[in-house]
């Protein structure tokens, strides 16, 4: 494992986060993450190319994922915001957190979806910057993973929706550069709450590493959401 990581390591850093002021070129804006690169191992490629295969019928999708907001989901997002200039000036400086790391050192990741079965799969490989007890994977980016893709299961089947309650349960910790897989499903809808829920198993499945359910709330357009009211956010891009 350790010489696993030290790989990961050397692999480090090949996309910085932008500078304030600075602009990118669409190359860096528009690399899709999801895609296979040198950090991940063997274990992450089978798994991602046997649910390619899976996608041939159109039973499931890869999920495209990127690390600056598109134009497209600014504008998404834009009728729950009382004021579009300072959201936008914002999210131009924002990144996705799991996609904030350098490449190999955190969130390797890939996730697919089934819109027939409301069903979503993250394979994911943590990085040797995500430990937390020595040699394992730290809770909090478990969490960020088992957040990240209930919340994809959530927001396909629904629209925006925002993690309002999410339970944990940690059964087994997950060695640091494992690949593991978090299956994800919509277990019903209740006017504007969609209850999800997933586990994390290991790649042959044997090991179950943890359980999770969660409340989505869809986000209501009547409520906007003022930026200006959250004075940490605020301040820190000043
Ligand atoms: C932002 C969307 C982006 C879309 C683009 C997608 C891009 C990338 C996707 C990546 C995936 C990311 C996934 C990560 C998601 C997150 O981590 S979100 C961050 C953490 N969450 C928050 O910060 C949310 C903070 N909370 C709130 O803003 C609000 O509380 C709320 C919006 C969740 C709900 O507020 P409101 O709309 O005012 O709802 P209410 O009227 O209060 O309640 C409606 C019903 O929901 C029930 N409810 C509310 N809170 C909870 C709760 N904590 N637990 C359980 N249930 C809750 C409430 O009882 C109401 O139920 P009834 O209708 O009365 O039955």
């Amino acid at each position: 494992m350790l010489r696993r990581c030290a790989r990961l390591l050397r692999t480090t850093g090949a996309l910085c986060g932008p500078k304030r002021g600075r602009s990118f070129s669409s190359e860096v804006l528009h690399v899709d993450h999801s895609l296979p690169n040198p950090s991940w191992n063997e274990d992450m490629r089978l798994l991602f190319d046997q649910f390619m295969k899976k996608s041939e019928d159109g039973s499931w999708k890869r999920l495209p994922s990127y690390k600056y907001n598109p134009t497209e989901r600014i504008e998404d997002v834009k009728i729950f915001f009382p004021d579009a200039k300072l959201l936008k000036e914002q999210m131009s400086q924002a990144q996705l957190f799991p996609r904030s790391l350098g490449e190999g050192v955190g969130f390797e990741y890939a996730m697919f979806h089934n819109h027939v079965e409301d069903r979503t799969v993250c394979i994911f490989q943590g990085g040797p910057h995500l430990q937390g007890a020595p040699g394992f994977l730290h809770g909090g980016a478990i969490a960020t993973m088992i957040d990240s893709t209930l919340g994809m299961c959530a927001i396909l089947t629904g629209g925006i929706a925002m993690t309002a309650n999410l339970n944990i349960n940690f059964r087994r910790p997950i060695p640091l550069c494992s690949v593991v897989v978090i299956n994800c499903q919509l277990d019903r809808v209740e006017g504007r709450k969609l209850f999800v829920s997933c586990n994390v198993r290991s790649m042959d499945e044997k090991t179950l590493y943890s359980e999770a359910t969660s409340t989505f709330v869809k986000l209501d357009p009547k409520k906007k959401i003022d930026i200006r009211a959250s004075g940490a956010f605020y301040t820190n891009l000043q």
